[in-house]
């Protein structure tokens, strides 16, 4: 459904000595992914690892520096205005704040089938049915229908932001941090109703998270950003019982998760993500990894698929072969036999 190809997104910030050598945000370097239909993609990594400016690139919010984004085969970049209106009904946002992102002047009603309305008048009669229907789908009773924002909780505030993704009946849903200001039961519940709105329409999330408890709850796939760049892609169930990458090792030792069948590194990490205005060269995470060898001081490791479906990019625990086209060969005929229920691989 989703296919992202080499994606880049380069912040020119100006400045440099004489203007010469301009500084750039490396926000997003070369990452490839996709999402198939009924399949939740998450995207974790630690803060400034550029993970909803992937999203704000999946939306066409801001145009990448290179690369491609396919919805459904069509490139989003090739829309003229008027396409692009009508591809944002097949793919929404939900965003983490829900107070900040509903228009705190108009009713619930009102909020969640502005969307349609942006597209179709709808009379009084059809928009109340429209508005009744949008929250039993969501657990909210027809009686907040004429309630502000303000005056619901935050979890009946995000489940109204979830309505309103879902009144255009869009394929694929980004969501961002879309639990993160949440209680823990109420995220709970909000996952859950996700995850059984998944299985009623068969939409697939693109689902950004920090927090690993939430991202083992509800994906699929589960991408790992580090510093712009995917380090690894694996299978939910994998990456969590054998991760592969020494960042992605990290990350779940650093997890609060008190499951004690888990493998877990002694000692999370050390230090913190560099600068992506100036990465480090080669693996950009070699200065924290205490596997690191030569070749990841100077060369950027490719993305190697394994035989159980994953794709890791470390020269250490997924070297890639001298021959790099007979090892990508083998690597894709292993990964086409599990390509899973989701049928979507890298
Ligand atoms: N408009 C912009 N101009 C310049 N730099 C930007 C811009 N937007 C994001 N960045 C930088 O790009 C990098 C990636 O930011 P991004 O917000 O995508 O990370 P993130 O993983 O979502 O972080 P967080 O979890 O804190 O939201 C950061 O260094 C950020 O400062």
């Amino acid at each position: 459904m989703l296919k992202v190809e080499k994606l880049v997104k380069h912040y020119p910030l100006g400045g440099g000595i004489f203007n010469r050598d301009p500084l750039v945000v490396r926000a997003v370097e070369d990452v490839s992914f996709s999402v198939g239909a009924g399949e939740t993609l998450c995207i974790v990594g630690e803060s400034g690892c550029g993970k909803s400016t992937v999203a704000r690139l999946l939306m066409r919010l801001v145009d990448p520096t290179n690369g491609r984004v396919l919805l459904e085969g069509t490139d989003i970049a090739s829309l003229k205005k008027n396409e692009l209106r009508n591809w944002r009904r097949r793919m929404q946002m939900v965003f983490q704040d829900p107070y900040s992102s509903l228009n705190p002047r108009l009713t619930a009603a009102q909020i969640i089938t502005e969307p349609v309305e942006n597209f179709e008048r709808l009379g009084h009669r059809k928009r109340q049915a429209l508005a009744a229907e949008l929250l039993q789908k969501v657990g909210l009773a027809p009686e907040i229908m004429h309630r502000l924002p303000s005056e619901l909780s935050g979890g009946q505030r995000q489940r109204l932001a979830i309505a309103r993704a879902l009144s255009l009946k869009p394929s694929i849903i980004i969501a961002d941090e879309a639990v993160s200001a949440l209680d823990v039961s109420v995220q709970a519940q909000i996952l859950n109703l996700l995850m059984d709105l998944q299985e009623q329409t068969g939409i697939a999330f693109v689902f950004i998270s920090h927090d690993l408890g939430v991202v083992e709850h509800i994906g699929h796939r589960v991408a790992v950003m580090y510093l712009g760049r995917i380090v690894e892609l694996a299978p939910c169930e994998a990456l969590f019982t054998k991760p592969v990458h020494p960042y992605t090792e990290a990350l779940i030792a650093a997890a609060p998760v008190p499951d004690p069948t888990r493998v877990r590194l002694e000692a999370p990490v050390e230090g913190e993500v560099p600068s992506p205005i100036n990465p480090p060269s080669g693996c950009a995470f070699h200065p924290r990894c205490p596997f690191a060898v030569e070749r990841c001081r100077t060369t950027v490791p490719p993305s190697v698929p394994m035989a159980d479906g994953r794709v890791v990019a470390c020269h250490v625990r997924a070297p890639s072969a001298e021959f790099p086209g007979r090892q990508e060969m083998a690597g894709s005929a292993q990964l086409a036999s599990v390509a899973g229920p989701h049928g979507s691989v890298l």
